[in-house]
């Protein structure tokens, strides 16, 4: 296996079902990129009407997306490759991730359908009758507080159910998700066989039958005890009935799930001897493609944007998520969430920037570090952290303040100075920073928000060369899935990857502009931004 994992004519896939779009990185035995792709939801299947991959419903609150259209951007990722002339016969081993939380509710019966793909047609037409619920409540959903509420009640408390699944009850999170189907809607929840994440849903198209759920993107249901890698009875009693049988048995991230479906082999030339390893979430796919290490920090920005690193001693809280670590068992992976991302950084880019990241990047470089003491707060929606909404804008005296002039720096600063402010008050020890810029940003604006960056934290900031951390980090998982039984370390699998590049250093002086050293105290800028902000109105 080792010998065969290491050839160069091999190639191993990594899918990444994100928010707004489908991509996949094809990697060879030496951990080159060899072929990329995309599929953007909203502008190449616009008949499903989504914007930015999602549906925010009239509440405001709940937030959706068609599962017909994840399954029809496979359709078109895969056909897209076979145009372009991709040898499909070469690949080895494809594994991938998903947004995390999202849910899948297939249908009676479907499984029978997964099994018999008839090759001559798309997923999409075969399995259009597969899914008992077609909107599947994504991520940016906020309308589940009723059955957090629920949860953490029955199961003794907030702090209970994180010491337990790693986070407290979170809106977003699956299980939550799956009591208010098992509530508002009965019928579906009796009409489903198997519950999938977007991650393992995923792994089941490609496997031609139920894929079980990880432990990594497991950890991110409520449901799951991270410490015992099981089922946590007390969740799943507090959720809906018969939920263990329609959840499957869970398994470690780097298993190989079995052998890619006949269909695959037959409609695009895949090798029958090609593994599924195990999907998981996007922010553990991106921690193994940006090959974090234990001590070190990263920063994805995205649609949501995080901040993650690798722990070994989890000490779960109120605020943040522990999840089991993707890529090393015994491990695990803190994360914070936000959700107002490139979404809201988009919004302030058509504002002040007449739709253009040039003129963005222009206007962030023109205006002075620090931006004079004025700090946004941009909120478009519910925020995950901290729970709270709206714009608010606070001058160096933090008096709110209605016109912002250098709003783009405001926004920016503001956002990597959340950033910082909780994850040291999570404790998170500050050593090496490696953001991953999403691939929605022109390059010069990623260098630009590495520099900002780099100035609030006030470290030395490392990027790699790979628009999607989380596609990359899943094709070395491919690989690794072949020799993880044999004993090999992922860091040995990955050593011959692309080191990651030192991309900028602090400005001299920034830290005195930035009054940085005041962020971390509670009498800081930004955290007294805060407290007006979330004290009752
Ligand atoms: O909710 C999140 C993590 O907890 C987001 O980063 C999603 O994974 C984005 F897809």
């Amino acid at each position: 296996l080792t010998t065969m994992a290491t050839s160069t004519d091999s190639f191993y896939l990594g899918f990444d079902f994100s928010t707004q779009q489908l991509k996949v990185v094809a990697v060879d035995g030496n951990l080159s990129v060899v072929h990329q792709d995309s599929v953007q939801f909203d502008s190449e299947l616009p008949e499903f009407g989504t914007q930015g991959g999602v549906h925010i419903h009239a509440d405001s609150l709940t937030v959706t997306s068609p599962v017909l259209m994840w399954v029809k951007a496979l359709d078109l990722i895969l056909g897209k490759m076979k145009n372009a002339g991709f040898d499909f016969s070469r690949v080895k081993a494809l594994s991938g991730s998903g947004q995390q939380h999202g849910s899948v509710y297939w249908r009676k019966g479907t499984n029978q359908v997964l099994r018999d793909l008839h090759p001559g047609k798309s997923l999409h037409e075969l399995l259009k009758g597969g899914f008992a619920v077609s909107d599947s409540p994504v991520w940016m959903d906020s309308s589940t507080t009723e059955q957090c509420q629920y949860l953490e009640t029955a199961v003794g408390g907030a702090q209970r159910v994180a010491d337990i699944t790693g986070s407290r009850a979170y809106e977003r999170f699956t299980g939550n998700q799956i009591a208010k189907i098992y509530k508002a809607q009965p019928e579906k929840y009796e009409d489903t066989e198997r519950i999938s994440l977007v991650s393992s849903f995923a792994a089941s198209l490609f496997l031609g039958s139920y894929a079980a759920i990880d432990y990594s993107d497991g950890s991110g249901m409520n449901l799951m005890d991270i410490f015992s890698k099981q089922w946590a009875d007390s969740c799943l009693e507090a959720t809906a009935p018969h939920l263990e049988e329609r959840l499957g048995a869970l398994v470690h991230s780097s298993a190989v799930l079995g052998l890619l479906s006949p269909y695959h082999v037959t409609r695009y030339g895949f090798p029958e001897d090609c593994k599924v390893v195990a999907f998981t979430g996007d922010n553990p796919g991106s921690l193994a493609g940006m090959r974090l290490q234990e001590g070190d920090i990263a920063v994805s920005l995205g649609t949501s944007d995080t901040v993650f690193l690798w722990i070994k001693e989890p000490r779960p809280t109120v605020e943040g998520h522990i999840f089991c670590n993707p890529v090393d068992r015994p491990s695990y992976m803190a994360l914070i969430c936000y959700k107002n991302g490139s979404l809201t950084r988009e919004r302030i880019r058509n504002k002040c920037a007449g739709g253009s990241w040039e003129v963005f990047s222009s206007v962030l470089r023109t205006t002075p570090i620090g931006n004079d003491g004025n700090i946004g707060i941009y909120f478009d929606a519910m925020e995950i952290t901290p729970s709270a909404v709206g714009v608010h804008r606070f001058d160096k005296d933090n008096t709110k303040v209605s016109a912002k002039t250098g709003e783009i720096r405001a926004l920016v600063e503001g956002q990597f100075l959340a950033k910082r402010v909780h994850a040291e008050k999570l404790g998170y020890k500050i050593s090496e920073w490696m953001p991953n810029i999403s691939n929605n940003m022109q390059s010069h604006s990623s260098s630009l928000h590495t520099q900002v960056l780099s100035d609030v934290f006030d470290a030395p900031v490392y990027t790699i060369d790979v628009a999607n951390s989380a596609c990359l980090g899943c094709g070395y998982r491919a690989l690794q899935g072949l020799v993880a039984e044999s004993g090999v370390s992922f860091a040995e699998t990955v050593r011959k990857a692309p080191e990651p590049q030192l991309a900028v250093t602090p400005t001299p002086g920034a830290d005195k502009h930035l009054n940085w050293v005041e962020v971390r105290t509670l009498t800081g800028p930004l955290q007294k931004a805060y407290f007006l902000l979330l004290k009752p109105f």
